[in-house]
């Protein structure tokens, strides 16, 4: 996972913590950020503007930046607050018209700090909605027969309609064997490969869509972004969002590019777009010079970074440097509060969606 930063999923603790506001420390990720970016011309009152430095590595990047319009604040805790709340209303509805409560089961594998705050998480979402959750916790060295025994019993079980095993698994797990065991009917996680598959058909829908790239999608509806027809680039190319994102955004109708750990001069192609989803699990990759004046950014990186004066000891930030992104782009989504609340909004929406097709209820 940490050979490849550039297309694993960013919520990894394993990520470094890095020290600084936007600096990226060199050798950090593949990508090795040019030293000299052109500066992103102007774009609003010229003469309002200024120019900025704002990091203090190798990797200094000079930006044009305008200090009188920032960029609109995506809110991603609000839109998943509404969500929740439609959910909810809509649980309750069930219940009183078919007495069907939806049900989600959850599987957690070892004892990471992370996941098991994000099953708790995703517990107490359901707790909140009306949905009734299930949670199995395994031991670090259990088998992968063990957790397909899970989730076959799940499988089986008429009051669950959602499975999702929490990542990821242990090093010595076959994560694919794993995931394939999982009924797609229940499959709220949107992992496994036939739903993947029918994401990525022409004229075919999967069951289910990933939570985290459906959550950026509803942002960019939610807010009003045409998507077809505009340039879109994803950063990263992770099972879990890169790919799935890119996909949705072809769907979509955008004209999509991922970069990657081996894409020639990155901020030369992110540059082209109106659409940024940056996937990548690397603090602060995204300059201020690698955006589109105007574009709207959606960060999905969950990076710590050391801060003394946190009681954490350390800060969560995106991949994209906040403070340069939001003197470019026309609206863009915060870290923390902007992407990630929405991954639980949409579990909870998939799993709803899940109970609504099993009981054939409209
Ligand atoms: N089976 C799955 N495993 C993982 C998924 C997933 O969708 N399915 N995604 C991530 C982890 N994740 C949910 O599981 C998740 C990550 C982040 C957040 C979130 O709300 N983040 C907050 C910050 C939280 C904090 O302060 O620590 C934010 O960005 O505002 C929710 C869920 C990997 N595994």
């Amino acid at each position: 996972m940490a050979s490849s930063v550039i297309s694993d999923f960013s919520s990894s603790p394993t990520a470094r913590l890095l020290p600084f506001r936007c600096t990226v420390p060199i050798g950090a990720f593949q990508f090795q950020p040019s030293v000299s970016i052109p500066l992103t011309p102007l774009h609003l009152n010229a003469s309002r503007s200024t120019l900025s430095r704002c990091c203090s590595s190798s990797a200094v990047t000079a930006v044009a930046t305008n200090t009188d319009t920032l960029a609109k604040v995506i809110d991603g805790k609000l839109v998943s607050k509404q969500i929740k709340d439609e959910v909810a209303g809509e649980v309750a509805g069930m219940k009183e018209a078919i007495g069907v409560v939806p049900g989600l089961a959850v599987i957690l594998v070892g004892s990471r700090k992370d996941s098991q705050t994000y099953v708790r998480n995703k517990k107490k979402a359901c707790e909140a909605v009306g949905i009734k959750s299930y949670e199995v916790n395994l031991p670090e060295d259990s088998t992968d027969e063990e957790v397909i025994k899970h989730i076959l019993e799940f499988n089986n079980d008429p009051s669950v309609h959602g499975i999702l095993v929490q990542l990821p698994l242990p090093r010595h797990m076959n994560e694919e064997n794993i995931l394939n065991a999982v009924n797609i009917e229940k499959d709220v996680d949107g992992f496994h490969p036939l739903n993947i598959g029918r994401l990525a058909m022409q004229g075919r829908d999967p069951l289910f869509v990933p939570c985290t790239p459906k959550g950026c999608m509803e942002l960019l509806y939610r807010h009003g972004v045409e998507i077809k027809g505009k340039r879109a680039v994803v950063i990263g190319r992770s099972n879990i969002v890169g790919m799935p994102a890119a996909l949705l955004l072809q769907k979509a109708n955008a004209t999509v590019s991922i970069v990657h750990s081996h894409t020639k001069i990155p901020e030369e192609v992110t540059r082209q777009a109106d659409i940024v989803i940056s996937a990548a699990g690397v603090a602060n990759l995204v300059r201020g010079g690698w955006i589109k004046p105007g574009a709207v950014v959606i960060d999905v990186g969950i990076n710590p970074v050391d801060d003394a004066e946190n009681p954490r000891g350390y800060r969560l930030v995106g991949d994209v440097c906040y403070e340069e992104a939001c003197t470019v782009a026309s609206a863009i989504t915060p870290v923390p509060g902007g992407v990630g609340p929405m991954t639980i909004a949409m579990l909870l929406s998939n799993t709803l969606e899940s109970a609504k097709r099993i009981h054939d209820f409209k």
